[in-house]
């Protein structure tokens, strides 16, 4: 591998083999460790709307369906897919539902959702009442907690009625949204369901702020974003899986209750360093998490994670405490847009948090493999020295790689190989001169948050600041 800057090949391999006896590939099949691992959820469609609630399993619909006590007949009935089949037939409303939003749509269904924003958390919970009382086949269907579901709904609900204004904003979004929700098993007929329910609520929580022209605009702008959904999920369905199986093949304890898990897929998995994945165990079905990945692809296919067991985190403590080589997880699409763009070369700021280094030893091992000159300068930060797991593999790329420079900085304590002390964002703040950077942020929320904050002070444009939180 040439080293940044080199002229020729390096002696040292890009690569060293991270698990010498790892299992071939091509293993899954009846009766292997995935299918046992499952067994109790055989062809599961598990669908979940974790991440937006447009979303849901179906299942035929109850021929007659229990009247909903609260609520009055929808004054316009409309299906919310494919209406132009229908068109011919519908009263004038439903015709003009058929058509595309409008700039006053727009603006009805934004008002709308000032309307629901204070009360929220009601309108979600109402949403799910509607859905599985009129589809009670999907309520085992989905985790046995909701609220992390509840939440993503109503974040995904503003962010596309938000969005709604501008198209390539919100076909991005959505693009991504289709693609992750195929691991739940969603299926085109879900989405007529779901916008049901999704109506029922609004109509309920908007009170009299809800009338005909914005039950109109909320239908023409749900159909847009099932129409566009449909179409990104049938179009990645042409190139890869919804889910890929991973198979175990090492866990590494460190200190700190953090594990490293290396995991080998049954399909190339491709991703670019500083993505993440989503993850679902077998101990808890149909509860997807993110893990950023850990190392750069390899030719081996192997991926890491690093992961630390947290109260109440059900797939993190799975992960560090339960898991063994062997055991068969399931991993969603790669996401997440914290790539490094090796045409050019701007130097790069990686600030990683606890087990948020893990997308930025990722990131240096793509650099690494690259070979572009660049300098690289990372802080790790930690609240002590016992937890920093990751200093060893930082000592040792830095050790390999003259471009890069690694500073540990601990909160409390001592300082650690001569590095600073203090919060993560400060000591940033406290270095620089960063304009010239590009940053890279990973942690825990309030250190990213803090830390984008430090960076556009100092002088780093937005656009150079890249991390995955959502809103900052
Ligand atoms: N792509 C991403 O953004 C990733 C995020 N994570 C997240 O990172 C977190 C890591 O947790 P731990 O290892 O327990 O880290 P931790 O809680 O021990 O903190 C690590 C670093 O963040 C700083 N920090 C913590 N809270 C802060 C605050 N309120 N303000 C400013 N700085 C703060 C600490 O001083 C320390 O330098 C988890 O929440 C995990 O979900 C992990 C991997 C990737």
């Amino acid at each position: 591998m040439p080293e940044p800057g080199g002229s020729g090949p390096s002696s040292r391999p890009a690569f060293a083999p991270m698990i010498t006896d790892a299992p071939g590939l091509n293993w899954a099949g009846p009766g292997d460790a995935w299918s046992r691992a499952w067994g109790a959820h055989p062809q599961q469609a598990p669908v979940l709307p974790a991440g937006n609630g447009f979303t849901t399993l179906a299942g035929p619909r109850p021929a007659a369906l229990p009247p909903m006590p609260d609520r009055p007949p929808a004054p316009v009935p409309p299906p919310l897919l494919n209406p132009a089949a229908a068109v011919a037939v519908l009263p004038l409303a439903a015709r003009t539902a058929a058509s595309g939003p409008t700039a006053e749509d727009i603006a009805l269904v934004r008002h709308s959702l000032g309307v629901l924003e204070p009360v929220a958390d009601r309108a979600t919970a109402h949403f799910y009442a509607v859905l599985f009382l009129r589809n009670p086949e999907l309520r085992a269907l989905f985790p046995a907690s909701m609220d992390v579901q509840r939440d993503r709904l109503f974040r995904a609900l503003l962010a596309a009625g938000q969005a709604a204004g501008s198209p390539a904003e919100l076909t991005a979004y959505l693009d991504r949204l289709a693609r992750g929700h195929r691991k739940y098993g969603v299926l085109d007929e879900h989405y007529g369901p779901v916008g049901e329910a999704l109506l029922a609520a609004l109509e309920r929580y908007c009170g009299r702020f809800w009338d005909q022209s914005t039950e109109i605009a909320w239908r023409r702008v749900y159909r847009a974003i099932s129409e566009v959904m449909i179409g990104s999920a049938a179009a990645d369905a042409r190139e890869n899986p919804a889910w890929w199986q991973a198979e175990v093949v090492a866990v590494d304890h460190r200190p700190g209750d953090v594990a490293v898990v290396a995991l080998r897929t049954d399909r190339p998995y491709r991703y670019r360093a500083g993505q993440y994945t989503t993850l679902e165990v077998p101990m808890w079905p149909r509860v997807w998490r993110p893990y950023s990945l850990a190392s750069a692809a390899r030719p081996d296919g192997l991926l890491t994670l690093q992961v630390k067991a947290v109260p109440a985190g059900w797939v993190s403590n799975a992960l560090v405490q339960r898991t063994q080589p062997g055991d068969v997880l399931r991993l969603g699409p790669p996401g997440g847009t914290m790539v490094v763009d090796h045409d050019d070369d701007t130097p790069l700021l990686l600030l990683g948090g606890g087990t948020g280094i893990a997308p930025m030893l990722a990131v240096i091992e793509e650099v690494a493999e690259h070979g572009r000159a660049r300098t690289v300068e990372v802080f790790y930060g930690a609240r002590r020295a016992s937890d920093l797991y990751a200093r060893e593999r930082l000592a040792e790329l830095a050790r390999l790689h003259p471009w890069l420079a690694v500073r540990s900085v601990v909160a409390e304590g001592a300082p650690v190989d001569g590095g600073p002390t203090g919060p993560l964002p400060a000591v940033v703040g406290r270095r620089g001169p960063w304009e010239e950077y590009a940053a890279y942020v990973s942690g825990p929320p309030a250190m990213v948050r803090r830390t984008a904050a430090v960076l556009l002070d100092a002088g780093v444009p937005r656009e150079r600041i890249h991390h995955d939180l959502e809103g900052v």
